[in-house]
């Protein structure tokens, strides 16, 4: 397997409270990767400054070989890493379809450079077309010319999903991405991931608190408790872990 992430010692602070200490992880290409935790283990925060959202006060992140640890979020999205993108990022008074068209947009001008924002006044037709797949895949057909702010909870989350794949990403960061739904639309969420995953080939990391949703998808659980981790492996080996049980599953 191939090591496309690799992060050794990391420390996160924020003023004096300690949330990250000496955390090292790594992804493997090709691998469902779910970090899960109490709440306030730090997950959200792990993601943050993997994706390069917050910087880490000490330690490396490596990415494809490369040391990334002093580069921004926009630099890693550059070399494959894709976060979804947060609810406040969809334009709310724009529809589904026009965001799609900025998110694809958004990834030429990376693959090409500035310049490729300037010559053309509607979308092209590729660009379109693209938009136009991604709608098919993730099942946004009845949605296309609301406004992203009226859409349900369930098809906003179809949304930036649509949106994170628009970039193309070689790694795809999730957190919590069923956070809200109901039972129903969870697995409807599973099974997506699971398809996009295979459909695009993609290295997956998520946080997530629903053992249904945990355990559907993940390849690899690592366990976060007081910004340290416990336990990391196959995911049956994990949850059969006592201290895993201890701190997290026994309440689940
Ligand atoms: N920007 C911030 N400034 C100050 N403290 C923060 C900040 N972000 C997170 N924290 C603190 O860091 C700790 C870990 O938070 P984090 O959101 O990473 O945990 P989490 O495991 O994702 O929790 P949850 O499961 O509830 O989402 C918490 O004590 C939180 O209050």
């Amino acid at each position: 397997m191939t090591r496309i992430m690799e992060a050794r010692a990391m420390h996160k602070s924020y003023g004096q409270v300690k949330v990250l200490e000496d955390v090292s992880f790594d992804l493997e290409e090709g691998e469902a990767h779910v970090v899960i935790g109490p709440n306030g283990a730090g997950k959200t925060t792990l993601f943050r400054c993997l994706s390069g959202e917050t910087r880490i006060n000490s330690g490396t992140i490596m990415l494809n070989g490369q040391d990334v640890t002093g580069l921004a979020g926009w630099q890693r999205v550059q070399r494959g890493i894709g976060r979804s993108f947060q609810v406040a990022r969809i334009f709310q008074d724009m529809s589904a379809f026009e965001n799609l068209i900025v998110a694809i947009e958004t990834r030429e001008r990376n693959e090409k450079g500035i310049w490729a924002s300037f010559g053309h006044i509607a979308p092209r037709r590729a660009v379109m077309d693209e938009a136009e797949r991604l709608v098919h895949e993730l099942g946004l057909e009845g949605t296309l010319d609301d406004p992203a702010g009226t859409l349900s909870h369930g098809d906003k989350k179809r949304l930036e999903l649509a949106m994170s794949l628009a970039l193309r990403p070689k790694v795809l960061m999730l957190d919590e991405p069923t956070a809200g739904m109901s039972p129903s639309d969870r697995s409807e969420a599973v099974r997506l991931i699971s398809d996009v995953r295979a459909r695009y080939g993609l290295t997956l990391l998520l946080t997530e608190h629903d053992m249904e949703v945990v355990f559907g998808l993940a390849t690899r659980l690592t366990v976060l408790h007081h910004g340290a981790i416990i336990a990391s492996g196959e995911p049956h080996k994990v949850r059969a872990d006592a201290r895993v049980r201890e701190v997290y599953l026994g309440q689940h």
